[in-house]
């Protein structure tokens, strides 16, 4: 099951203070004693400070800055700052931050006794004032670490005394985001965390009616979220007033602007009275330079927790992938679930919302979210699946950016993504907050390429095939097993006469007779092959050598055709080309493999064996309709050769129906009408 591990992130900060901590105290060996006698003070110090200093590149380097976050941390908050500190080992701990006291009691109820490492390098730059931009994984926290510093000063901070109250005050906070469901979910940290020192909050998204929304601007509000097509509209007709602002913030900023909201974007930003008085804030896992440029200050910070590394996406999950034709999907999908979901939630993603509501329907217990469901429906479906009423969501994007949903477990995206950062947002909703997770992603190695994604995201997937339903009977008869010596003995008078029968007639040993029985058991009554390249039941996966390298499939094609009729060689599923360049691999149904088979032995040069695993492949490149061209081979290999897209089956992947509905409610401009 789901089992917590410690944040690499984290080992990684927690390692890097150990060291940096040791070279400190070795050289104070050499210093007075009377400096040894300030040492343990030192050393407190010393650690809050290497607590937000890590992870370079961070603008923290300034002595300036260094003497402001001693302060910062140390700064006692009464008696209760010390007490904590005692108790926690923590690097940290949230005791060890300008966290007030019912903030703090507030992260305690829901489990957070200290910031993860974004959180804790941001708090004290946000708090004294900074324009930020915030990078970091998937699941690592980024919501908090900039809600916590904004209330924090809004309460007890900078920005105390110049905000607004009373009746009718307008919002200090307003905080943009790409989906309606992202939004509503910022909006209850804010409502948690923010209800617990008195400052309300209000979400404003397309879909939902405008009246329940101005009752609330009008009475007053401290922090507004919502995206920026609805929030647009409130400061048209004139429900908003932006001229008090204090904070603004973009979460998952490329996002929207990717969406072709820039302009929208910027005409709600640029309502503020003096943008010189307003922080912004911009968090996501991938973040252009070029952002922060546009809509920050020229001394803005910047918290890079993925920098230059090559992972980008999330190392708290397994990136796998497998090869699987568009018609096998629903098959093999459920056994995908079966192996890798460890009994949790599954998000599936697909292109398009009609494959995502077909996909839904084939897959029992499973509902679809995409942009052409009503949002009520919307809210509904995704209230379902967060608390476990069914546990498969079949959806398009509009569920790949920064949705948090307890214990999912699984991410199945069923072809490659157009662009790295959905791939890496979308197996981001899974090994979240320091869980395990699986994504797996699946793909036809004659139509897309993986090896785009893999440079790209810095991801080394794992080659697997699917998983066969002899693997799947297996787990299931360990469980079956289990089960039977659960059963009451006093079944056995009532049963044995007819299990003697049996052994005494049936010319099986009493293992094989057990076997059928537990195969029943747990409703086997014959186990089907699945072809490895396809993934489809009653085929078997063949590699044909003609004696010289097989440089195109239609050279392939054309050694079968020597051999074989037309109307056989038609039945050829998936060809593709061994990295290598010597074979041909290709699907061919159970019922013809004798005919394959005889007719390649009766032929001058040509073999063809029956594979137990896929070799490795070349891949099409994605930017050419044609394999090969030095493309990454599918498994380990190196593709060195070329050849055209391969026949029959493939996607229903509609490039033009990609993106529809829902961001922008009924509008529908300038590329929002996208999921
Ligand atoms: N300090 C903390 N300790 C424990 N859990 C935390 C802490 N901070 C955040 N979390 C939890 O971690 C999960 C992920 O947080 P969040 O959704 O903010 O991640 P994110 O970095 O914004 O991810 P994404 O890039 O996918 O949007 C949430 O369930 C959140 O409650």
């Amino acid at each position: 099951m789901n089992k917590k591990m410690a944040l690499k992130d984290f080992e990684e900060t927690e390692a890097a203070l150990t060291e940096k901590s040791s070279d400190k105290k070795k050289s104070k060996k050499k210093e007075s004693s009377k400096k040894r006698k300030e040492s343990e003070i030192e050393e407190e110090e010393e650690r809050s400070e290497t607590s937000s200093e890590l992870g370079e590149p961070v603008n923290l380097k300034s002595e300036k800055e260094k003497k402001k976050k001693k302060k910062a941390k140390v700064e006692p908050e009464a008696g209760v700052e010390e007490q904590e500190r005692g108790e926690s080992e923590h690097p940290n701990a949230v005791s060890r931050f300008r966290i007030s006291v019912p903030l703090r009691e507030k992260l305690k109820s829901k489990g957070i006794e200290s910031l993860f490492p974004i959180q804790a390098m941001t708090f004290d730059m946000v708090l004294d004032g900074s324009d930020l931009v915030g990078r970091a994984r998937t699941g690592q926290g980024k919501t908090l670490a900039f809600v916590l510093p904004i209330l924090e000063s809004l309460t007890n901070g900078p920005t105390k005394a110049s905000k607004k109250t009373g009746y009718g005050r307008a919002p200090s906070v307003l905080v943009l985001l790409p989906t309606r469901e992202l939004a509503k979910q910022v909006h209850e940290d804010f409502d948690v965390y923010g209800g617990a020192v008195g400052l309300t909050s209000c979400c404003l998204y397309g879909g939902a009616p405008y009246h329940a929304q101005e009752f609330k601007l009008k009475k007053g509000i401290d922090v507004v979220i919502g995206t920026p097509g609805r929030i647009k509209d409130h400061i048209e007709r004139g429900n908003i007033d932006l001229s008090s602002l204090k904070f603004r913030v973009l979460d998952e900023a490329d996002e929207m602007l990717r969406m072709g909201f820039v302009e929208d974007v910027e005409l709600i930003l640029g309502k503020v009275e003096d943008a010189n008085k307003v922080q912004t804030l911009l968090f996501s896992a991938t973040l252009p330079s070029w952002i922060s440029t546009k809509f920050l200050k020229s001394d803005k910070k910047t918290i890079d927790l993925v920098g230059n590394e090559k992972m980008k996406a999330s190392t708290n999950v397994r990136h796998i992938v497998l090869p699987c034709s568009s018609s096998a999907r629903s098959q093999v999908i459920p056994d995908i679930i079966r192996c890798y979901s460890s009994g949790g939630r599954t998000i599936i993603f697909t292109e398009t919302k009609e494959s995502a509501s077909q996909l839904a329907d084939l897959l029992p217990g499973a509902r679809a979210l995409h942009g052409d469901i009503q949002q009520s429906q919307r809210e509904v479906t995704l209230a379902g699946f967060r608390s476990g009423k069914f546990m498969t969501l079949v959806a398009t994007n509009v569920a790949a950016r920064g949705l948090d949903i307890n214990d999912v477990q699984l991410i199945i995206q069923c072809e490659p993504p157009r662009d790295v950062e959905a791939y890496i947002h979308r197996s981001g909703r899974t090994g979240r907050a320091g869980n395990t997770g699986v994504a797996v992603m699946l793909y036809d190695p004659r139509k897309s390429s993986v090896s785009k994604i893999e440079r790209e995201s810095g991801v080394k997937f794992e080659h697997i095939s699917a998983p066969q339903p002899a693997d799947i009977a297996k787990a299931a008869g360990v469980e079956a097993a289990e089960t039977i010596t659960q059963v009451s003995d006093s079944v056995i008078p009532a049963f044995k006469s007819a299990a003697e029968e049996l052994l005494n007639n049936s010319g099986l040993s009493a293992a094989e007779l057990l076997a059928k029985a537990l195969a029943k058991a747990v409703g086997y009554t014959e186990i089907k092959s699945r072809s490895l390249l396809s993934s489809l039941e009653d085929h078997v996966t063949v590699v044909l050598e003609a004696g010289k390298p097989i440089y195109t499939p239609s050279f392939a094609f054309g050694v079968l055709r020597r051999f074989l009729p037309e109307e056989k060689v038609e039945l050829v599923k998936g060809m593709a080309l061994t990295a290598d360049g010597n074979g041909a691999v290709f699907d061919v149904p159970v019922a013809d493999l004798d005919l394959f088979r005889s007719g390649a032995d009766n032929a001058a040069n040509v073999s063809l064996e029956v594979l137990k695993q896929l070799p490795p492949l070349q891949e099409r490149e994605q930017s050419r309709g044609r394999f090969g061209g030095g493309g990454r081979g599918g498994f380990g290999g190196r593709g060195g050769n070329r050849f055209s897209g391969g026949r029959g089956g493939g996607f229903s992947d509609r490039r033009n129906d990609r993106f529809s509905g829902g961001f922008r409610g009924s509008k529908g401009r300038g590329g929002g009408n996208r999921w």
